[in-house]
């Protein structure tokens, strides 16, 4: 009797096995002969098109495919989680001889593009090429947004949160840069004591990374919320990276100040937890998590709920100054619930909240999002939403491009001490009492060359996703027409795009932040961009050739924001200090060297989630001018 049923499921199981393989490599097989019928090269793909698990994991696996005899697992090259940033674009340049190529899988093509003809031509045709929306379901978690949209929906919300990007904008994002960064520029130069440091013998910055974030979560919640958040230290030596007040269970021990009790954990360890933990929490249900071994896993729905709160009082907030009419904080289309506007401001900011402010009317971003929704184009967890994706997309993208760029900067000294030259020709203008303002952005060339330089060798962003959802289309490339099946994903390819020898020469994969600086007798060629028309005679690249911002219709809302925070920062860090990598032994000329070259394979190890991060770090210290480690200037170049 046991026989015979094991030998029924045996058979069972066994022909459930042979469904699915031949299934497998008849799907295959359709999707191969497409792609060979088609005029461009392809690559066998043995596995799905679009597997998140795949993709997950890949970094672990990937390595033993490759390196099967024969080439078995050769395919993995392009296939595995962040491939196009693994091989820059040489592998199908060399391999395929070709800047559009199919990856042929068991579900059918996907298309990869880096060619700038061809991804103008897709950003210009936008509505025959819609988001691929599969790749930004992470991201509606939040409730819809701008980023997630298509079609009339995106235009319903870029209408309400497009205006709120403007100059006047712009000019909050430089105040509250130029303050943050001084503040943190303090903390970098002082002892635990508040002593400022001794030239040469500043403090050592291990986790730069961290201290970005918060500069530009901070910058971001001045400009976006109006909350001017306090900069968390006097000085970075003993300061516990990993503290806050959610460790402790004890209200007693609470270092929190009376009024802002209501919070247990402050804005940035929120925002930090949920960043570092993203597809935890979006992944796993709360159950789950708040059973877990881990405590980092425990603390997530706390966090994420606490995030909520905070959001949800900076919208009453500003609507209670927006639209003060009816004395209740509320606007007339505001069904959340009055309990809220009990308004607890963020732990340790001084929230422009108090109604003192009515009559004054604010530029921050929420406030003019929700003037724009005046008439109610957006629903309330649509604002949220939008709120939550405003934060997203500007927190881990520009403390990133920061990131990398001072790490490229101390690996530059030269370069570094040009932008030093451009800055003091600034302050020579000025008389004593003034500080820097909006009116000297245009002037940082360098910086923006810096920035442009940075972003062309580091995206955060490295595919942009696109499709031809239900309809078949057809692009050209290299004059002949290349039809594409309906659902066809595409992916833009930034890093290969950036780092193509045909539009970025010489030396596409060397920083040369130089390239971008033109002299005043530069004319743009036909078909080119400019990336910051606030600056004179920068390159201005050929059109969909760089898009670390995208391109076309749905390019980053946020760019100036991103750029003049930048700018403003390095700006404020260059003045008095130089940034330094943190050597041995100072100033001996091979251990420099040395230094140079690891913290530039530590700038290659990156990894997605959410934006490509790297994942090592390099140690490196703000020195005053003139007590730099590196070595001396040759002499005084204009690069
Ligand atoms: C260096 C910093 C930044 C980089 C590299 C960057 C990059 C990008 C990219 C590549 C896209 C297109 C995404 C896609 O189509 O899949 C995008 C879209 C967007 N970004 Fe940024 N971003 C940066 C900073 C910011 C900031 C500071 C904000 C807001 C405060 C922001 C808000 C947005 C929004 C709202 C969109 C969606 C636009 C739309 O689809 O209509 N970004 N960004």
């Amino acid at each position: 009797m046991y026989q015979q049923t094991f030998a029924l499921l045996g058979a069972i199981l066994t022909a459930v096995v042979v469904i699915k393989v031949v299934g497998f490599w008849s799907s295959l097989n359709q999707a191969r002969r497409f792609a060979a019928a088609s005029p461009i090269s392809y690559v066998t793909v043995y596995w799905y098109r679009e597997s998140g698990l795949f993709w997950l994991l890949s970094p672990w696996f990937a390595p033993f495919l490759e390196k099967l005899p024969f080439r078995l697992g050769h395919w993995v090259h392009y296939k595995k989680r962040d491939f196009s940033w693994a091989h820059k674009g040489k592998l199908p340049r060399e391999e395929l001889r070709s800047e559009v190529f199919w990856t042929a899988a068991v579900d059918g093509c996907l298309l990869h593009v880096s060619d700038p003809d061809v991804v103008s031509e897709i950003v210009h045709r936008w509505k025959d090429f819609p988001k691929a929306e599969r790749y930004y379901w992470d991201l509606m978690w939040f409730g819809d947004n701008v980023i997630t949209t298509e079609g009339a929906d995106w235009q319903r919300h870029r209408k309400v949160t497009g205006p709120s990007f403007n100059e006047r904008n712009s000019g909050l994002v430089f105040d509250e840069s130029l303050i943050q960064a001084k503040a943190m520029l303090a903390s970098f130069t002082h002892e635990a004591d508040g002593n400022a440091s001794r030239p040469g013998r500043e403090p050592v910055i291990e986790d730069l990374i961290f201290w970005l974030k918060a500069i530009a979560l901070n910058v971001l919640s001045g400009a976006a919320f109006n909350l001017h958040i306090p900069w968390p230290t006097n000085s970075v030596v003993g300061f516990d990276i990993h503290q806050d007040l959610v460790e402790s269970d004890d209200e007693s021990d609470s270092e929190f100040p009376e009024e802002s009790k209501a919070h247990l954990m402050s804005w940035q360890h929120c925002m930090n937890q949920i960043m570092e933990n993203f597809y935890f929490l979006i992944g796993l249900s709360d159950w789950i998590l708040e059973h877990s071994p881990w405590k980092f896993m425990r603390t997530l729905p706390a966090a994420y709920s606490e995030f909520m709160e905070y959001i949800q009082e900076m919208i009453e907030d500003a609507l209670r100054v927006e639209f003060p009419t009816d004395g209740s904080g509320k606007s007339d289309g505001d069904s959340s619930d009055g309990e809220k506007n009990a308004v607890h401001t963020p732990q340790g900011s001084s929230s422009s909240a108090s109604s003192k402010e009515s009559s004054l009317r604010r530029n921050d971003l929420l406030s003019t999002i929700l003037r724009a929704n005046k008439k109610q184009q957006l629903s309330d967890l649509e604002i949220i939403g939008n709120i939550c994706i405003l934060l997203i997309a500007g927190h881990e993208t520009s403390a990133s491009v920061l990131e990398t760029a001072l790490i490229l900067l101390a690996t530059e000294p030269e370069f570094q001490q040009s932008i030093q030259d451009e800055l003091d020709e600034i302050w020579a203008a000025k008389k004593p009492e003034q500080d820097l303002t909006y009116e000297d952005y245009p002037k940082m060339r360098k910086i923006m060359a810096l920035m442009l330089e940075t972003l062309r060798l580091y995206p955060p962003i490295i595919n942009l996703f696109k499709s031809t959802a239900e309809h078949p289309q057809t692009l050209t490339y290299r004059s002949q027409p290349l039809p594409l099946p309906p659902d066809t994903t595409i992916f833009l390819e930034a890093v290969s795009l950036h780092r193509n020898p045909k539009y970025w020469s010489p030396s596409p994969d060397t920083f040369l932040p130089s390239r971008w600086l033109k002299d005043p007798t530069y004319t743009p060629a036909p078909n080119t961009l400019p990336e910051s028309p606030a600056h004179a005679n920068l390159l201005c690249p050929q059109k969909g050739s760089y898009i670390p911002f995208g391109v076309g219709m749905r390019s980053c809302l946020g760019k100036k924001f991103a750029q003049v925070e930048f700018c403003t920062i390095v700006a404020v860090l260059l003045k008095e200090c130089s940034i330094e990598l943190v050597a041995d032994e100072k100033g001996k000329g091979r251990e420099w060297e040395e230094k140079r070259r690891e913290a530039l394979e530590c700038l290659d190890r990156r990894r997605t989630i959410l934006a490509l991060r790297m994942l090592g770090k390099v140690k490196v210290r703000f020195v005053r001018r003139g007590a730099e480690s590196f070595p001396p200037r040759k002499e005084k170049k204009s690069v």
